[in-house]
């Protein structure tokens, strides 16, 4: 039997066993959207509960129930007591709806056929290159939602689900001006980032531009802001609002290739005076075999959109052919880091 010592106990691990739970990975994603789909977690908040009772409160079957959370358990997804409850783990209770960590709708929509149909395409867009999105759905992803509203909305809460710990980080790290500035955040979807940031930097005034759709369900909404943003809606090829002090492109730039990117920083530049800031956010990818999610979102990014995630010399690279400058790495205690740049 092939064996190598385990990573963390050292005990010698079955690489039989290791390599075909690895082939079997579409189950576990399947698992948690079983969970995730009949929010298991939500009824698990108030205490443990067996398979029988979260049966009789989903309307699911106890057996199969039972057997998907045991499975999950093994994950740190959930933990069975001896006394054979399910009770909730941290990962568990990212699961919960209407909690503001919740990744519920992050995880319905990684795990949608969206992202399950395009990421079986893998050998065949690996063999012959494009974007696999493209060729199963006959048309760009951004172009594609403008015909499917109720896709458009898996999109649009899954991001916003997947933004909300990004978007406080973002806004507890950067060092935002000071005194009165403007924040424009392109492609802004919901706008969950502008609202963190007015709401931590009672100084700033914000402007949320993107595409009608996230637009009409924006995230800005109550007393606490109120006069302080706007939206815009456009095309961040065409151009974007002028007279801001800071811009932002918050998971924009890992959409697009290069090209593409280019005329988006392009409609910055001509936005922006000299010196002032632009924030890129996204995965910045290190060097090396380490596990980073920014690896994993990248081989997404190809697979759905003909976009990638980028090392920091990329950015410089890229930002440097539009007239900025980059300045530094922030790194969040989020995944992603703010690239920060000053437009020259
Ligand atoms: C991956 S989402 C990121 C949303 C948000 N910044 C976040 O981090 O949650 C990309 C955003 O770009 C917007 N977008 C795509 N094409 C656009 C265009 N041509 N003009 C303006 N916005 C666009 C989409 O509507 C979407 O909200």
């Amino acid at each position: 039997m092939a064996t190598s010592p385990d990573r963390t106990t050292g005990e010698p691990r079955d690489l039989t066993a290791h390599l075909m739970d690895q082939a079997m990975g579409h189950l576990f994603s399947a698992a948690l959207r079983t969970a995730a789909q009949h929010r298991i977690a939500d009824h698990l908040a108030e205490g443990p509960r067996t398979a029988e009772q979260l049966a009789a409160a989903t309307g699911t079957h106890a057996p199969h129930l039972r057997r998907v959370l045991r499975y999950l358990a093994t994950r740190g997804i959930f933990r069975e007591d001896t006394a054979g409850a399910f009770q909730l783990t941290p990962t568990a209770a990212l699961l919960r709806t209407g909690v503001p960590d919740s990744l519920h709708d992050g995880v319905m929509m990684m795990t949608d056929d969206l992202f399950r149909r395009t990421s079986a395409d893998l050998p065949e867009a690996v063999q012959e290159g494009g974007t696999s999105f493209e060729r199963l759905y006959g048309a760009p992803l951004f172009t594609y939602l403008q015909s499917e509203p109720d896709t458009r909305r898996l999109f649009d809460d899954g991001m916003s689900s997947l933004s909300a710990a990004v978007d406080e980080a973002v806004a507890a790290v950067y060092p935002f001006p000071a005194t009165g500035a403007t924040v424009v955040d392109v492609g802004g979807g919901r706008g969950g980032l502008l609202r963190a940031v007015l709401r931590r930097h009672p100084q700033l005034t914000g402007v949320l531009f993107d595409q009608a759709p996230p637009l009409a369900h924006h995230l800005l909404d109550g007393d606490e802001l109120k006069g302080r943003w706007h939206v815009q809606e456009g095309d961040f090829f065409a151009s974007v609002p002028e007279g801001g002090d800071v811009y932002v492109l918050k998971q924009v730039l890992h959409d697009w290739p290069d090209e593409d990117c280019r005329r988006i920083l392009r409609s910055c530049h001509r936005a922006m005076a000299a010196g002032s800031r632009l924030l890129v956010i996204d995965s910045v990818l290190p060097p090396g075999n380490a596990p980073h999610f920014g690896k994993t979102l990248d081989v997404a990014m190809m697979a759905v959109v003909d976009g990638q995630e980028r090392t920091a010399e990329e950015f410089a690279t890229l930002l440097s052919a539009e007239g900025f400058r980059l300045t530094r790495v922030l790194p969040t205690s989020a995944f992603p880091s703010i690239v920060d740049a000053v437009a020259e």
